[in-house]
C-alpha cells in the first residue's frame, strides 16, 4: 500500500496567533516536482484582520524608544541566528537553491538584517537650522509612517522579507507581510521566534496567499499608507495603479539586465571565476546577477575558453549535494520560460557554447521531474535580441565583444533597465570613468556583490524608484515633520 504523504500545512500569522485558512495553494519542492507544503490562499478578509492587529499594536509599539525596539530586534537576530541550519534546509527545499547557499548567504543575510536596523537605528540624527533675523529655530522630526505593507519575491525569501520588515519595525512601524506564495515556509517559521523576542502580536503580520488576491487586497487598503516591493515590473506597475488614489509611498525594487564590461587589462584569474558565480549564483535568480557579458576584442577568444570552461565546473545537482554549486529553478513554468529564451537566441543563429541543448545534465532518479537546468552561455547575438535586453531571471549568460570604451558604455545603456554593472579593469581612472557613465544604481568594480548596508540600495530607469539602505530605508519608513520655534 502506498504510504500518504503528510504535507506541511501552514498558517497566516495574525495578531500573534497562527489562524488556518479556508483555502489553500500547493507549494512545490523545485528539485522533484512534487507539491510538498500548503500555502494559506488569503484574500481581502485576512487583510482586514492583519490591518486591524496592526492597527492596534501601533500606539504602543511606535511610542517605544529605538533603543527598547533595538533590543528587540537584536533578540530575534539571534533566535534566527540559533535556528540556521533549520531555516537554511527549509530555504533549499522551498526554493531549490543549494541548501550551502541558504546556509552562507541566505539566512546569515536574514540575521544580519535584523543586527543592522537594530543598530542603524540609534545613530540617525535630524536636522537644525536658524534665522537670527526673524527669532526662530527650525529642526526635523521623524516618526514612523503607520502600517507598513510588504511584498516579497521568490528568489531570496528570508533574505529580502528581513531585508524590509527589519527597517521598517525599527522605524516603529507595525507590519503587514505578504512573502511569495511559492516560497512561504521561512517567514511562516520566522513567525514561531517572534513572541520570544519580545515582538509585541500585531507588530508583525504575515498574510500568505496569491498577488492578485491577497496582495492586491493589502495595497488597496486605505489604512496601509505604504508599499515596499521587490518583485517583477509588470507587478509594479499594477501596484502603483493601485496605490495611486491612495497617494501611497512606494518604494519598488525591480529586475535588472545586468552587464559585466571586461577590458583587455582585466585581471582574469578573478574575473572569470566571479564572473561565472554574478552569472549563475542563485540559479541566475538574483535581480543582480550578470547577463550581458562585453569583452574587450583583444581577450574575447582568451576569455571565452576560459569563462566555458569555468562555466562546465559549476555544478548543477541535488540541493543537498555539498559539491553542487547549482540546485533547481523555482517553477516549471519559470524553467519553461528560461528555456524559451535559448530557443529564441538558436533560432535568431546565436550560438549556444554550453548547457542547455549542448551538456547533459547528471541527476539522479528521483529528482529527474524536478526543475534543473544546465548553466548556458551564448555568444554571436546582436545587441537587438531579446536575451540581451529582457530579464531571463535564469541561469543564461550572453558574451559579445566590444572595441572602444565609449561603444561598450554606449552599448551597457541601451536597455530598459538600469540596477546592477560590473566593471573589470586595473586602469583606476578607467574604472572611475566607467562606472559614472553607466545607467546603473549599483556598479561593482573589480567584484560583485559586497555590499555596505548603509549605502543606497536601488535601481534606475525601470529598475526601481527608491533606494534602501540605512538611511534611505529610515527616511522611506518615516514621515519627516518640520518645526518651527520662534523664541
Ligand atoms: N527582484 C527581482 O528583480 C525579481 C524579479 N522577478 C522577475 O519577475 C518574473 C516573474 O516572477 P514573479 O514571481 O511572477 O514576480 P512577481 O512580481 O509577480 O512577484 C513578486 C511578489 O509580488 C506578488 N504579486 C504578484 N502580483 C501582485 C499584484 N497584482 N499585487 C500585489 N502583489 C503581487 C507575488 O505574489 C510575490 O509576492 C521573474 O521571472 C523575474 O524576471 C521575480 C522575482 C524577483
Ligand atoms: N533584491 C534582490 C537582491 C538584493 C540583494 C541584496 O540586497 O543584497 C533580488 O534579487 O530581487
Amino acid at each position: 500500500m502506498a504510504a500518504t504523504k503528510t504535507l506541511l500545512m501552514l498558517e497566516n500569522f495574525i495578531g500573534g496567533k497562527f489562524l488556518p485558512s479556508h483555502s489553500y495553494i500547493d507549494s512545490y519542492d523545485p528539485s522533484t516536482g512534487e507539491v510538498y507544503c500548503r500555502v494559506p490562499n488569503s484574500g481581502k478578509e485576512e487583510i482586514e484582520a492583519a490591518v486591524e492587529a496592526a492597527r492596534a499594536a501601533f500606539p504602543g509599539w511606535s511610542s517605544r524608544s529605538p533603543q527598547e525596539r533595538s533590543q528587540v530586534l537584536h533578540r530575534l537576530a539571534d533566535l534566527l541566528e540559533l535556528s540556521l541550519e533549520d531555516l537554511a534546509q527549509a530555504e533549499s527545499k522551498d526554493q531549490g537553491k543549494t541548501v550551502t547557499l541558504a546556509r552562507t548567504m541566505d539566512i546569515p543575510r536574514s540575521v544580519q538584517n535584523f543586527r543592522f536596523f537594530a543598530s542603524s537605528i540609534l545613530h540617525h540624527t535630524s536636522e537644525c537650522t536658524q534665522m537670527d533675523h526673524l527669532g526662530c529655530l527650525h529642526y526635523t522630526v521623524r516618526a514612523p509612517v503607520g502600517i507598513a505593507g510588504l511584498i516579497s519575491p521568490w528568489n531570496l525569501p528570508l533574505y529580502l522579507l528581513t531585508w524590509k520588515i527589519a527597517p521598517a519595525i525599527a522605524a516603529g512601524n507595525t507590519v503587514i507581510a505578504k512573502p511569495s506564495e511559492m516560497t512561504s515556509v521561512t517567514a511562516w517559521m520566522m513567525c514561531k521566534l517572534l513572541d520570544k523576542a519580545g515582538v509585541p502580536p500585531g507588530v508583525v503580520n504575515i498574510v500568505f496567499g496569491t498577488g492578485p488576491r491577497v496582495g492586491e487586497a493589502l495595497v488597496s487598503h486605505p489604512e496601509v499608507p505604504l508599499i515596499s516591493f521587490t518583485g517583477s515590473q509588470p507587478t509594479a506597475e499594477r501596484i502603483t495603479q493601485l496605490s495611486a488614489p491612495h497617494c501611497k509611498k512606494l518604494s519598488l525594487e525591480l529586475g535588472g539586465k545586468n552587464p559585466a564590461i571586461i577590458f583587455e587589462d582585466a585581471n582574469l584569474e578573478e574575473c572569470v571565476p566571479t564572473t561565472v558565480r554574478s552569472s549563475f549564483a542563485n540559479q541566475g535568480e538574483i535581480c543582480l546577477c550578470t547577463s550581458r557579458i562585453f569583452v574587450q576584442k583583444s581577450i574575447y577568444s582568451d576569455f571565452l575558453k576560459r569563462f566555458v570552461e569555468a562555466t562546465r565546473m559549476w555544478k548543477v545537482g541535488v540541493p543537498s549535494d555539498p559539491s553542487a554549486s547549482m540546485g533547481a529553478l523555482i517553477s516549471k513554468a519559470h524553467l519553461e520560460k528560461v528555456r524559451s529564451y535559448i530557443q529564441k537566441a538558436r533560432a535568431e543563429g546565436a550560438r549556444v557554447l554550453c548547457g542547455e541543448g549542448v551538456d547533459k545534465l547528471d541527476l539522479p532518479p528521483r529528482n529527474q521531474a524536478g526543475y534543473f537546468m544546465l548553466p548556458t552561455v551564448i555568444t554571436d547575438i546582436k545587441d537587438e535580441s531579446c536575451c540581451m535586453k529582457e530579464e531571463i531571471f535564469g541561469p543564461v549568460t550572453c558574451v559579445v565583444p566590444f572595441e572602444s570604451e565609449e561603444e561598450v558604455i554606449r552599448r551597457a545603456n541601451s536597455v530598459k533597465y538600469g540596477l546592477a554593472a560590473t566593471v573589470w579593469s586595473g586602469n583606476v581612472g578607467r574604472v572611475h570613468r566607467v562606472a559614472k557613465k553607466l545607467q546603473s544604481g549599483l556598479v561593482w568594480t573589480n567584484c560583485w556583490l559586497i555590499r555596505e548596508l548603509n549605502l543606497p540600495f536601488g535601481g534606475m530607469k525601470s529598475s526601481g524608484v527608491g533606494r534602501e539602505g540605512a538611511k534611505d530605508s529610515y527616511e522611506f519608513f518615516t514621515e519627516v515633520k518640520t518645526i518651527t520655534v520662534k523664541h
